[in-house]
Order: C-alpha cells, then structure tokens, then sequence
C-alpha cells in the first residue's frame, strides 16, 4: 500500500482519514450473502406434472404461471409433510417447520436453471474471485408448498458434499402473502419478500434467491394463498472458462444500496477531502486484460459493476487502471493502459511507466528529488485505497535483470478502479479529467 505523506504536506488534504472509507469498503467486503431477484420465464416453464400414492398412480398437471386456489390445494394435498435436518436425522416438527414437500421422484419440471442467466448471475453477484469461474452445478432437491399458516424457522441447511457451497430457492408467481425468506449472518440481517417481488416483475416471472450455505435463514408465516418452491442444491464442479458476456443484472446486487448510502454520505460531508482526492478500488473478479482497458469497463460485474455503476450515478468520474508496484523504489505507478513491452532492463521500469505517455506517479514517498524532477512531481496523486489491490486481474510485463546474471523478470501491473472526487461543492468530476485514453485502432 502507498505509504502516507505526513500531515504537513501540502497534500495531505487529499489523503481521507482510512477509518472514514470504512463504510465503502464494508459494502464492498462484507456484502449480503445471498442475491436474489426475479426472472421472466417463457410461460411453459412453469409447468409441473405430479403423482404421488394419493393420486391412484394418476400424474396430474398444473401451470404454475396461472394455478386455480383448486389446484393450488390439490398440488398442497399431494405433498407429505417436510421435515428437517437435527443431527443428521431427518425430523418433523410442526412448530419448527410446517410445510408440504415433494421429492424429485414425485414431480418433473421443464426448467433447467443451466439454460437461464441464474448462471452469470450467480458468478458475478453471489461468487467473487477465483470461484466466479467454477462451474456451477444445479441439483433439483425438493418442491415445497407453504400453505397459510406455513413457515421453516431459524436454520441452516445441511451441506450435501464438500463441493456444496449455497442453495437456491425459485418461487413460482402464484398468488400468496407472507413467506418472505429472512437471512442473518454477521450480526445483521436482510428480508427477501418473495411475493413483493414478484408483484412488481414481468407477468410469468419467477423470484429466485441463492445464498451461501453457512447463512442462517427463516421462512416467515405465510399469510394466505400458496408460496410453491423448488429447492436446489448448488456446487461447485471443474474449473470452467469465465463466462464471455458480463451478467446484465434484472436486479441490482443487494450491496448496491449499501454502498451507494454510504458514498453519498461521504460525498455530502464538507469534512471528507476537503480538497478533493482519490479513491481507488481493487478489482474483485478476473478479467481478460487486452491492449487497452476500454474492454474491461462493460464486463465488470458483481461488486465491480456496483463501484463503476454508482461512481456513475453520483457523478464522480470512474477509470480503471493498471498500478505497478516498483519493488526497486518506493514508487507506485498507475497508468490507464497497459505499457508496450518493457523491453529493456528492470532498472528502467520507473522511467519507462513514469515517463510513459499515460503513465500516473501515485506515490513518491522516499523518493530523491532528482527522481522526482525527472518524472514530473506534477503528477503526483494520492489514492486512497478503499478495498485492497488484488491479483486477480493483471497484465503481465518482462524485462531484463542485469545482475550477476541476467535474468529476465516478470512485472504486473494489478487492475483497479480509480474514482476521482472534487472538493465539497465541487464532487462530480467528469471522464474528461482524467487522463485521456488514447484512441487505439485495434481495440
Ligand atoms: O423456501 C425458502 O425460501 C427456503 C426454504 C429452506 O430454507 C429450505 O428448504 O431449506
Ligand atoms: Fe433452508
């Protein structure tokens, strides 16, 4: 991390007291454990057939887009009664769980979750980093109906396997009060009222909801109608290529709000950089780095897409940069695309990004002012690193060592998110002011 300028410098304003990006960084680090959202369907999704020993060996058919109450009570009289996990046994107890359920040899659906944008959506909103690029394995589990009066209270449910790593829960729109789902974890928790999602989606929308296993979670009192679930098992399988599209979300990861709260609370405190300043951001998920970083800005996705999306919507200009941490000096540098080869020794990587067209000293601290006349002080820029670089996407340079012996050494530069900020008043920055990114024919 860039080490701090003392408090006389006449920079020092621009450098944010780290306890007061804490909020920003909390949306970012500690953001809700699960997402959830809704998803239109074509309507022949919604079918299911069902038998069960009630019915005389007869399957019967319902469309879930548009179910009578009749049917709605016949589907509720072929369930069994659900239990629970306590202690690896499988129990029931009304006043802990009250709900019908049926198991995947009872009942057959038409819908794939592999097939919908569940996928991307799940990589990028719920997983971060390296997971974001598992592949995902979806294991239909149960169908369950909370008729009034129908609730699961406080559990978690149990991993099937090692791989196992959260679960997912579709609520079919038919019609029902109540039966929100309520997460706790960390101390806080989070409500996803299924049937107030659905109320407002495309008519033949399903609500979807994954979480991570370890999440604590209820199902609230349903007050009438019927809440019909499917239920599925997720885990994660082989590595797979990341996915090429970035997910467009049809509704905003849960720490959007959180974040954008917390940004705009800043930016309306006259005591937050006081003359403007820099924020910077460490990417959470991989992407491919090509011969700019133009590319990179339509494929952020998850809490990526929430920082460039609310830098937006607040007006304060976002950039991605690549930032080289110079192990030679104390120099970091950022420059907004990736350097050509570095070609020639290591000792010139300073010169050779410093003195780059694009290149951005961010910190000089140590440096000599011979350093510092050859590089254009200027330029100099204090980032308030808000979450923490990452490696996870980063563009690789060589270039020789002359030691002993030579030897040829990698050097990377880390991509991140840089947002400018101007002083209070004057908050919003446009893309203008920052660097120029030079137009590249190949891109
Ligand atoms: O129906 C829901 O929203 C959650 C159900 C649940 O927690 C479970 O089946 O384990
Ligand atoms: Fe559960």
């Amino acid at each position: 991390m860039p080490q701090s300028l003392s408090p006389t410098d006449p920079q020092a304003a621009s450098i944010a007291d780290p306890e007061t990006l804490k909020p920003l960084r909390d949306a970012i680090i500690y953001k809700p454990p699960y997402v959830s959202g809704t998803l239109p369907l074509p309507p022949d999704s919604h079918l299911l057939y069902y038998g069960s020993g009630v019915l005389d060996g007869h399957a019967r058919r319902i469309n879930l887009a548009n179910a009578s109450p009749q049917e709605l009570d016949d589907l509720a009289g072929a369930c069994q009664p659900a239990g629970f996990g306590l202690n690896h046994e499988n129990v029931y107890d009304e006043t802990y769980r009250k709900a019908g359920k049926m198991d995947t040899d009872t009942f057959s659906t038409p819908f794939v979750p592999e097939r919908t944008t569940l996928v991307d959506t799940l990589r990028s909103d719920l997983l971060e980093g390296l997971q974001s690029s598992n592949q995902i394995i979806f294991e239909l589990y149960k169908l369950n109906v909370y008729g009034k009066g129908s609730f699961f209270k406080a559990h978690q449910d149990t991993p099937r396997s090692t791989t196992m790593f959260g679960s997912l829960v579709l609520v079919f729109p038919t019609s029902h009060e109540g039966g929100a789902l309520v997460f706790r974890h960390r101390g806080e928790d989070w409500t996803v009222d299924s049937a107030k999602l659905l109320a407002t989606a495309p008519v033949h929308s399903v609500a979807f909801v994954a979480f991570f296993s370890d999440v604590q979670h209820e199902v609230s009192v349903v007050e009438s109608g019927h809440r019909v679930t499917l239920t599925y098992n997720l885990y994660f399988g082989d590595v797979d290529s990341p996915s090429s599209s970035p997910a467009v979300p049809l509704s905003a990861p849960p720490n959007e709000a959180i974040f954008k709260a917390a940004f705009e609370r800043l930016l309306a405190d006259p005591t937050f950089l006081p003359n403007g300043g820099t924020l910077g951001f460490g990417l959470r998920h991989v992407y491919p780095i090509k011969k700019t970083l133009r590319h990179i800005r339509s494929a952020f996705k998850g809490s990526d897409a929430v920082v460039w999306r609310v830098c937006q919507e607040l007006g304060v200009a976002p950039a991605p940069f690549l930032v080289y941490d110079d192990p030679d000096s104390d120099g970091i540098f950022m420059v907004n695309r990736p350097p050509d080869e570095l070609g020639g020794a290591i000792e010139t990587l300073t010169h050779h990004i410093g003195g780059y067209r694009t290149g951005k000293i961010i910190c000089l601290a140590g440096w000599n002012d011979y350093v510092k006349q050859e590089l254009d002080v200027e330029t100099y820029e204090h980032v308030n690193w808000v979450t923490d670089l990452t490696d996870l996407t980063q563009h690789e340079s060589t270039a020789a060592w002359y030691g002993n012996e030579t030897s040829v050494e990698h050097v990377y530069g880390k991509a991140c998110i840089i947002v400018r900020v101007g002083k209070p008043g004057e908050r919003q920055t446009t893309a203008e002011e920052t660097p120029g990114e030079p137009t590249n024919p190949w891109d």
